[in-house]
């Protein structure tokens, strides 16, 4: 049976580190499924009409963490959706209570590639403060046992693009989905 088909609209929601690639393979995904796509950052920006670094500023990060619930636990009634998350939904209890109704894939990427591909950011407000390396190795350290929670862990190296993430993403997603009954061992006769 098609993929598509065996997950019968279950949402996936990625997550993972700042720059795990969750927007951008997030998207590539969506279309190969034909799922729709939303990303958590985004519809926080759209709604506020401000850029997470001026939420983070002028409310502080409580109160991101909070639109961040809210939107979450919208989404969550959606169905046939490719959920980008922001790289901390995982700190809540509560969130995954919202994740559990999906599919939670993390996109586990080395912090040396991280560091490749935020060197020059300067939106993202948790990475202004600190050298970026120490600042990344400190995040994951706090972190590495919730995204571990995931359903599915994808392991990335340093030189696989979105679609090839989508396709290892896409490889091992069978392995966590029920058995279908042309794959199940014939039965014995009684
Ligand atoms: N597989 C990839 N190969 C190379 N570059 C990538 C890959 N995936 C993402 N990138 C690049 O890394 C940067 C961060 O990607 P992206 O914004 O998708 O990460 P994110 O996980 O959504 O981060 P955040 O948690 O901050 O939203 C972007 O510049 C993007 O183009
Ligand atoms: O890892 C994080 O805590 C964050 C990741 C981004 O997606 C944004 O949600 C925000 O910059 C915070
Ligand atoms: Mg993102």
């Amino acid at each position: 049976m098609e993929l598509r088909n065996r997950l019968g609209g279950v949402n996936i929601y990625l997550v993972g580190m700042m720059g795990s690639g969750k927007t951008t393979t997030g998207k590539v995904l969506a279309k190969r499924l034909g799922y729709g796509f939303v990303d958590t950052d985004a519809v926080i920006t759209q709604v506020r009409q401000q850029s997470i670094r001026e939420i983070f500023a002028r409310e502080g990060e409580a109160y991101f963490r909070q639109l961040e619930q809210q939107v979450l636990a919208e989404v969550s009634s959606y169905h046939h959706l490719v959920v980008a998350t922001g790289g901390g939904i995982v700190l809540s209890s509560l969130n995954w209570s919202y994740l559990r109704h999906g599919i939670v894939v993390w996109l586990h990427v080395p912090i040396a590639v991280l560091c490749e591909r935020l060197a020059a950011d300067a939106e993202r407000p948790l990475l202004q403060e600190q050298p970026l390396e120490e600042r990344l190795n400190q995040i994951m350290a706090d972190r590495h046992a919730l995204y571990a929670q995931a359903d599915l862990e994808v392991v990335i190296r340093q030189t696989d693009t979105p679609a090839k993430v989508c396709d290892r993403l896409w490889e091992a997603l069978p392995s966590i989905l029920k058995p279908i009954a042309s794959d199940a061992p014939p039965k014995e006769p009684c």
